[in-house]
């Protein structure tokens, strides 16, 4: 039932969420009913299972924003795949070029490089909470993604937002991003309508998928995100 991942060797990956979940479960009952043994308490800390949530939406839709939050009250680790991208383009990495084209026609970048580049965050974070934002963009990038880690997301995050108040949100942004013009709006949300969408279906159908009103103050829409973690008791059961 449970398989570890060799390349994310310090996680631990169920087959499904339910295991997951009765696996957090049953450790949540088994901090508050007995005495752990030093010994018992140290092996769950060291063979930790990750908790993936996926975080989808148009462009501008207020993905990283919330994710700030959620970071702030849940402690998970904020992983932007945009973000990731961008900082191979500042290294000047071999890909850095072929990214910033790709990124300047609001296009999707090669799976198994977005996928390393996730990766390798995860391995070298001690956390086992991830908040995977701008990502899977693709039904491409979502087998890859199950086919690598052999694993799924726990839950789904979908920012709802009309295109008029994304395209307002993103061109006030001011953060200098190559893509945050007008011309590359439009194809970034062809290429969310295109790929995106799929990929948000594929998840609603599973069952995975909390489709949060985009559109409100930010703490208003982080009303409707809260309970979606809140339910996990992570304070209590997920130890650091
Ligand atoms: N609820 C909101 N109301 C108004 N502005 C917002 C709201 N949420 C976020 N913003 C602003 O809109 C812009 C886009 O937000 P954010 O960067 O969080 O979106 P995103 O979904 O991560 O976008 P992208 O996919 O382009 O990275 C930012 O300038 C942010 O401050
Ligand atoms: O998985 C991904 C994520 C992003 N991209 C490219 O980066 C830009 C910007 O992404 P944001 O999430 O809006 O920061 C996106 O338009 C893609 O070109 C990607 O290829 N794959
Ligand atoms: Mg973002």
């Amino acid at each position: 039932m449970w398989r570890r991942v060799a390349s994310v060797s310090h996680l631990t990956f169920a087959h499904n969420s339910t295991v997951n979940k009765n696996a957090c479960t049953f450790k949540c009952w088994e901090a508050f009913t007995t005495e752990i043994p030093r010994k018992e308490k140290t092996t769950y800390q060291t063979a930790k299972t990750p908790f993936i949530t996926f975080v989808l939406g148009g462009p501008g839709s207020g993905k990283g924003t919330q994710c700030m939050k959620i970071v702030e009250n849940f402690g998970f680790t904020h992983l932007s795949a945009g973000d990731l991208l961008r900082r191979e383009i500042a290294s000047n990495s071999a890909d850095g070029i072929m990214i910033l084209n790709t990124i300047k026609e609001g296009k999707i970048v090669p799976s198994e490089l977005t996928i390393k580049l996730i990766q390798k965050e995860m391995e070298s974070s001690d956390n086992y909470k991830f908040l995977i934002d701008g990502f899977p963009r693709s039904e491409d990038n979502r087998k890859a993604f199950e086919q690598i880690f052999g694993a799924e997301p726990d839950n789904v995050l979908f920012f709802d937002c009309p295109e008029d108040e994304m395209v307002k949100r993103v061109l006030n942004r001011n953060q200098g991003r190559v893509d945050d013009n007008i011309d590359t709006i439009k194809k970034r949300l062809k290429v969310f309508t295109a790929l995106n969408l799929p990929v948000v279906n594929y998840y609603l159908e599973k069952g995975k998928l909390y489709k949060i009103n985009g559109v409100g103050t930010v703490d208003e829409i982080y009303k409707q995100v809260h309970p979606v973690f809140s339910t996990f008791n992570f304070e209590k059961c997920c130890v650091d």
